[in-house]
């Protein structure tokens, strides 16, 4: 929407990246990024963002302005003209987009230079981790609402042009429109929307309110009935309408309820269309929804066709941010390791491939495994740390899940649709047994190494600890 230029980044790597300039501009690096949590105490995750980033590296450029700006820092000329001829030439390789991820595995690789591998990172990360946080939230309350129709309505309440892209990722999440205008086109994604208590409280009378709405938009029109009083005033209106749009030959698409006990009022809502004989009339809820407020409404049987949902679903509530991270696991070819006093946080070096266990069913076996790039077959996993828990992994189909994405700065794979995303995703899951994604203690995915990597990182670990 916004265009983003290569000043799109934290300045600490600009500052790095002329000091590599300056003293060992030939060296090349590699990073991964995974999170190290499962958002909102799931048991998966959607990754989401990939299109976006390889778009934005293939034309990541400082502009002349940049340029300027960057005069006003302590950049000396030499290291300017080099961001002025900027292009990233490197190389990425990744999960596809929409696939099911979990912690602490490798999800994307990027390979190259030292200095353009590091003016890519904040860019990936801003936006690999918001539209994996907001695409998996909207997965969950995909889960809630079963094959009910889900309608985006967060961009009023979304963290700035943050929600640009959560109506993106909200419909990969399985969302099926969104109140977003410039998301649907840019995106291709299906708009819909009803009407706000302002265009009814700019009437004197409801029903003429009504009226005059239902005339103009004779198509998907959606009466909000609660500006006044949702069983006394908004549905009788409401009822009247949608009988005169029956003698003009057009339907009333739906009402919209937006406050009180949804699911009684959605259950005396129902039965008086019903017992106008407007059984085609849908009902729209909103109102603070998130997947545990949908999952008791349906609990509850409450007759509900669309639920509208809003800030709970673009800014990520309750968490405010994947904790996504990107780190150094080879330099110049070497491996390297960043150690940490929580053995969890410890990274793994090397370039890595990873493999998903797939079972004789075709479905996810439940675990990832870990091991170097140049490995061929894994016979065995190893838990991280616990020695003593090592699985045999020849009853399994290895699934490699970092594949090729860019090499040299151009993008190898087709362009994909968010639509083809989608579904991407919804077909992944259909593989992940049910017990990963219930929201109560969910089961654990397994992440595990192969003795090559574990003896590596372990070897690393030796060398550096103090
Ligand atoms: N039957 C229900 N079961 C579970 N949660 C519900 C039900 N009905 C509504 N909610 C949820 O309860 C929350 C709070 O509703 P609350 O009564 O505070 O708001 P309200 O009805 O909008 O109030 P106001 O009339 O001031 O607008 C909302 O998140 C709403 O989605
Ligand atoms: O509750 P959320 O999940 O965030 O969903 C979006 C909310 O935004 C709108 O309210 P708002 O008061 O902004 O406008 P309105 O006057 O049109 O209701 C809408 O009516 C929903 O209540
Ligand atoms: O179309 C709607 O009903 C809508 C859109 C945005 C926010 N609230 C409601």
């Amino acid at each position: 929407m916004f265009n983003i230029s290569a000043s799109y980044t934290d300045l600490y790597q600009l500052t790095m990246a002329q000091v590599y300039f300056k003293t060992k501009p030939n060296s090349t690096a590699v990073f991964d990024y995974y999170f190290r949590n499962n958002p909102f105490k799931g048991g998966y995750t959607i990754f989401a963002g990939l299109e976006n980033i390889l778009n934005i590296i293939e034309s990541l450029r400082f502009t002349d302005a940049d340029v300027e700006y960057l005069k006003t820092h302590d950049f000396e000329p030499e290291f300017l003209e080099y961001l002025r001829d900027f292009r990233f030439n490197g190389s990425i390789f990744s999960t596809f987009e929409g696939d099911i991820v979990f912690p602490n595995r490798p999800i994307l690789q990027v390979e190259g230079s030292i200095m353009e591998v590091q003016i890519v990172e904040t860019v990936l990360l801003n936006m690999l981790n918001f539209q994996t946080l907001i695409a998996t939230k909207a997965n969950r309350i995909r889960h809630s609402a079963g094959d009910k129709v889900l309608l985006d309505m967060g961009l009023r309440r979304a963290h700035a042009t943050g929600g640009y892209y959560a109506s993106r990722a909200a419909a990969i999440g399985g969302f099926d429109s969104t109140s977003n205008v410039k998301s649907a086109e840019d995106f291709n994604i299906p708009s819909s929307g009803t009407m706000a208590h302002s265009f009814i409280q700019s009437y004197v009378d409801e029903l003429e309110a009504f009226r005059d709405f239902a005339k103009i938009r004779s198509k998907n029109c959606v009466l909000l009935v609660d500006t006044y009083n949702t069983l006394k005033s908004g549905m009788p209106n409401a009822i009247k309408v949608a009988k005169e749009m029956e003698d003009r030959g057009a339907r009333l698409f739906g009402v919209r309820l937006d406050s009180g006990d949804l699911a009684y009022l959605a259950k005396r809502t129902r039965k008086m269309l019903d017992d106008n004989g407007l059984h085609y009339v849908k009902i729209v809820a909103s109102n603070q929804l998130d997947e545990y407020v949908i999952k008791s409404l349906n609990e509850q049987n409450a007759p509900i066709d669309v639920f509208g949902v809003g800030t709970n679903l673009v800014t990520g509530k309750p968490d405010a941010a994947l904790d996504g991270v990107y780190k150094l696991s080879e330099y110049n070819g070497e491996p390297r390791i960043k150690l940490s006093e929580n053995i969890i946080k410890i990274s793994l070096p090397s370039k890595k491939q990873v493999y998903r266990m797939i079972d004789q069913n075709g479905m996810f076996y439940g675990a990832d495994v870990i091991g170097l790039a140049s490995e061929e077959k894994i016979a065995q996993m190893f838990h991280p740390f616990d020695a003593n828990k090592s699985l045999d992994l020849q009853p399994f189909k290895h699934e490699p899940l970092l594949n090729e994405v860019m090499a040299s700065g151009k993008r190898t794979i087709q362009k994909r649709t968010v639509a083809e995303i989608a579904e991407y995703a919804k077909n992944r899951l259909a593989l992940l047994p049910d017990e990963y994604k219930r929201f109560q203690n969910p089961h654990i995915y397994k992440i595990s190494l192969s003795a090559a990597l574990k003896s590596k990182r372990d070897e690393l670990i030796k060398e550096h600890k103090f």
